[in-house]
């Protein structure tokens, strides 16, 4: 090998520190250099004869820049006393001379070819690294389902069929209006990750009641890894302070917010509107007050962002609570071209409640026969669809699949199928039962004449000051809580004072360990309140709620329900007991309503659980009844002759028959059809399953934390600690904070224990790492040892690593149509590509480690071989492009094709197909192709590969 020669003004990079940038060779005294780093204001001396080092020399085409920050291509080189002189030209043509002394020193080498020659050769590990992250990248971008398996949920059913078809559709806007506790918020979360995954989404704005800002906020964080920025009154006006001018809501992406205080703060209201967002999610939507008259100053808030807001999700149990008015009010924020009119709405909702009707009795029909036999049914289902040959068929077989050719076409057409998802418990399996207990208790005895109901029910305020020891319930409670010891218990009245008075009189008159939750409290206390109520150990036995604590809370650990007094609606009823009869409620819900005998308490008990069966069932059609019977019913409750009761009681109890039986054969069924497949379910369930891959998780997580140099140890049986490490390569480490992170790779594990970080494929720490891996140069040149016996001793081999850059918007996702991973190639001196008989996996292999210093001097000896080869695999892989490129958009016009086609038959059926929806499906078949025109193949990492005899 030459001598190396160290000359004053030579520019050359430190192998070990390549991070102090181009080092200026200071002095040379005798067997001792010392080098300068501007860039790092760095001094290092070395031995002459083995310093780490590598002489930086630019060719013809290279870009450079000298120290005033001017870009530069060189055109020339020569070689003064050792030091080279660089004819280069800017890019307005301009010819300068630069001594290398003058070159810009802030130089990082990036590209596997500046850095091979650089001397920057990486270990073969992080070259596997690079391809298998490469590979696992890939595979995510490629699943039209990458999004939906990262939540630290339990995988249902019935909402990852909602979430797998909201989350593919272009800006979807649905509403979601499950049945109380089955699950919307998770839904919401599920379909958010997967468009902000994506690059779908970005901005989000979360619209919540105050009293569910804190619950929202941590399910969001704990279930989803999605860090909401809580946005109150007090952040608004601090950072306003620091900023008069900024806009507060633009600080982050995701924003969390009460929906009561934007709507009625002017100047939070003008500056959410004037945010640009790409998501919109609201919810207990029914909140919304509309009429066409008058609307709550919170649905003209929403009105106004969900015109300007392309995605919109609203959130509602009860869609119906305050009849098809507030229902169409809510369809109208998703779609107001579509529900203009009130009145034309409820009769194409009424066609489809007899439609739905018919549709069932045909689905009941097992064959041909059976079918011509129901004449009135042919009839009607004539009126709605060209019946065809289905009354022809003679087998049961061909009739079923006609039968289910028509429904699956009549719910093609049902418009607001497309819009709304209901599923019910008759859907979902799994719920424990619920069990009614009542107490019937002295009589109250007052003379007051009263005309408010409520004033009855809630007898506390008949009696006055003293109520606490006259009232039976509290007596009733006092013996109850004796009694259940070790129970605890959620007690929900209607007032707040209630409340407070209560929980007052158990603590200090009867010791007991209590809690108070209520609107007048503080959000802070609020959510103290909750946790201490729901620690294990020392917690408090009982929870004093007023309504507030009845919707959307989440108090399935406790068992007992204590109705204290009952709400004259049934759908607050049913939210007071969704509170503990919701999706991880283990036991048998208890329902315990005391009541003063012969009292409008009593009537009111019986109303619900004899006339409605309220209590131990959903009762669908019971809010319907206490509609159309609200009036009758306040003077049942007060009227004097409990006959008038009873009558009440009885046409309560018929009507409740015919409704629920007529919504069970009507709209229901329809709708239900819609909200979930069982089938494409259990798909995308298998499908996430199959792709969640822990093991193999666990394992390349294993590779990364080596190369990146973080500690990884054992915690128990299926989980880790991983700790920032003494070498790390980086300060920071995605996602991991200084003190560590406990963290399991196994979902059954993660939703027992709520401690540990659930790493998924879709974790931020995996997709940091990869992006990390990806983005930056580790792993991107190697040098290795292949034992062969069909290529000479001593040849050279490169395994060049192409990957495709395309300038396409990220929301486009673009690798989903991307048919491989990388271009391999491995190329010999003759030029050929040996790629298919030696595949990525058996070179790394067989690969066999040469020490960093002696493949450094091999690549400066074979420098001219190396870049011929370098060469060769670059024109190898431009001779590729078209065909890479071709693969590409044929299976993007594939994929789109189909799906606008199908989009484009159903809205010929189907007005809830926004033309929007169509537009975007058309433009990005065109984006997509011009970026695929665009794309181009470049090189993203290369090893040296010196053929060696087999042992
Ligand atoms: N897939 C799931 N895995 C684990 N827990 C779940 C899952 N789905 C729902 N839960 C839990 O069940 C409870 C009810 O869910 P959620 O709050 O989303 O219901 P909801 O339909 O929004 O209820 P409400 O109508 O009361 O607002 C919550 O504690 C939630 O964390």
């Amino acid at each position: 090998m030459s001598e190396v020669i160290f000359a004053p003004g030579q520019r050359w990079v430190s192998n070990s520190e390549a991070e102090l940038g181009l080092g200026i060779v200071k002095e040379v005294s005798g067997r001792r250099i010392s080098l300068l780093f501007p860039a790092a204001a760095e001094e290092r001396t070395y031995a002459s004869d083995n310093a780490p080092l590598s002489r930086v020399i630019y060719k013809e085409h290279d870009q450079i820049c000298n120290q005033e920050g001017i870009k530069l291509t060189v055109i020339a080189r020569q070689e003064i006393n050792d030091c080279l002189i660089y004819l280069a030209v800017t890019d307005d043509g301009t010819e300068l001379t630069l001594h290398e002394m003058d070159l810009a020193s802030e130089v990082q080498f990036r590209q596997p070819q500046d850095r091979l020659f650089a001397g920057q050769i990486d270990k073969n590990r992080e070259f596997d690294l690079r391809l298998k992250t490469l590979e696992h990248h890939h595979r995510l971008q490629q699943s039209a389902l990458f999004g939906l398996s990262g939540g630290r949920v339990q995988l249902l059913p019935h909402q990852l069929y909602i979430a797998s078809q909201v989350g593919q559709r272009y800006a979807p806007r649905v509403l979601l209006a499950d049945e109380v506790g089955l699950g919307k918020t998770i839904e919401a979360g599920l379909i958010m990750h997967q468009l902000l995954l994506t690059g779908r989404v970005n901005r989000v704005l979360l619209l919540v009641p105050d009293s569910l800002l804190h619950q929202w906020l941590v399910e969001m964080l704990r279930r989803f890894n999605l860090q909401f920025t809580v946005m109150d009154q007090e952040r608004f006006s601090a950072q306003r302070e620091q900023d008069a001018d900024s806009n507060p809501f633009e600080a982050s992406q995701l924003i969390l917010a009460s929906v009561t205080e934007l709507a009625n703060e002017a100047e939070m209201r003008a500056a959410v509107v004037d945010c640009d967002w790409d998501m919109l999610v609201i919810d207990e939507a029914h909140h919304l007050q509309w009429s066409a008259t008058q609307s709550s100053a919170e649905y003209l808030l929403a009105e106004q962002l969900a015109a300007a807001i392309e995605s919109v999700l609203l959130l509602t149990a009860t869609p119906e609570q305050l009849g098809v008015a507030s229902h169409f009010a809510r369809l109208r924020l998703l779609d107001p071209q579509r529900y203009f009119d009130l009145q034309l709405f409820t009769e194409q909702e009424q066609n489809f409640q007899t439609l739905s009707g018919l549709l069932q009795s045909l689905e009941d029909c097992e064959s041909a026969a059976e079918f011509s036999k129901n004449t009135q049914l042919n009839q009607l289902l004539a009126d709605y669809f060209e019946l065809g040959q289905i009354k022809a068929l003679q087998t049961t077989e061909a009739f079923a699949a006609e039968k289910k050719k028509l429904i699956a076409d009549a719910l093609d057409r049902h418009g607001t199928g497309r819009l709304l998802f209901r599923n019910t418990r008759d859907t979902v399996s799994g719920f424990p039962v619920r069990i009614c207990h009542s107490y019937a208790l002295a009589a109250l005895t007052s003379d007051e004449v009263v005309t408010d109901p409520l004033i009855l029910i809630q007898s506390e305020r008949l009696l006055g000051e003293q109520w606490l020891t006259q009232d039976a319930r509290v007596a009733w409670l006092v013996d109850w809580l004796k009694q259940h010891r070790q129970d605890k218990v959620l007690l929900i009245c209607a007032r707040a004072e209630t409340a407070i008075e209560l929980e007052q009189y158990f603590r200090v008159q009867h010791g007991c360990r209590s809690a108070v939750f209520h609107e007048q409290m503080t959000l802070v206390n609020r959510d103290r309140a909750a946790a201490y109520f729901a620690e294990e150990e020392q917690g408090a036995q009982i929870l004093f709620c007023s309504e507030t604590g009845s919707e959307g809370r989440n108090f399935q650990f406790c068992q007992h329900l204590v109705m204290f007094d009952l709400p004259l609606s049934a759908d607050l009823l049913e939210q007071r007991i969704g509170r503990l009869d919701r999706i991880g409620q283990k036991n048998a819900v208890q329902i315990h309503v005391p009541y003063h005998s012969g009292s409008a308490q009593q009537r009111l008990f019986d109303w619900y659980h004899q006339g409605l069966n309220a209590f131990e069932q959903v009762a669908t059609a019971a809010s319907k009844v206490n509609e159309q019977l609200a009036a009758p019913l306040t003077e049942a409750l007060l009227s004097a002759d409990s006959s008038v009761f009873e009558r009440l009681l009885q046409q309560a109890r018929e009507m409740n028959n015919t409704l629920t039986q007529q919504l069970g054969d009507g709209r229901n069924w329809l709708l239900e059809r819609n909200s979930f497949d069982a089938e494409i379910a259990a798909s995308v369930i298998e499908e996430i399953e199959s792709a969640s891959r822990s093991l193999e998780l666990a394992d390349y997580m294993d590779h990364v934390f080596s190369a990146f140099g973080v500690d990884q140890q054992t915690h128990s049986s299926d989980s880790i600690i991983i700790m920032p490490g003494d070498h790390m390569i980086y300060h920071d480490f995605p996602g991991l904070p200084e003190d560590g992170l406990t963290a399991t790779f196994h979902r059954h594990k993660a939703l027992s224990r709520e401690d540990l970080a659930f790493l998924s494929w879709e974790h931020p720490m995996v997709l940091g790492a990869m992006d990390l891996v990806m983005h930056n140069e580790l792993g991107n040149t190697a040098f290795c040892t292949l034992a062969s016996e069909r290529l000479p001793a001593g040849s050279l081999l490169l395994e060049a690593v192409f990957v495709m850059r395309c300038a396409a918007p990220r929301h486009l996702q673009i690798g989903r149509y991307l048919p491989e991973n990388y271009l391999r190639l491995l190329i010999d001196q003759r030029g050929r590509n040996h790629a298919d008989s030696l595949d990525a996996q058996s070179v790394s292999q067989r690969a066999g480690r040469i020490a960093k210093n002696t493949a450094q001097q091999l690549v400066s000896r074979a420098r001219t071989q190396i870049q011929d080869l370098i060469s060769q695999a670059q024109r190898t892989a431009v001779e590729q492009t078209p065909q890479y490129v071709e693969q590409a958009k044929s299976q993007m016009h594939q994929q789109l094709e189909s799906e606008l086609q199908r989009m484009q038959q159903l809205a010929r059926v189907n007005p809830d197909i926004r033309q929007q929806e169509l537009d975007y499906l058309a433009q990005s078949r065109q984006l997509l192709e011009d970026a695929l025109t665009n794309s181009q193949l470049v090189l993203d990492a290369i090893r040296v590969i010196i053929v060696t005899e087999p042992s």
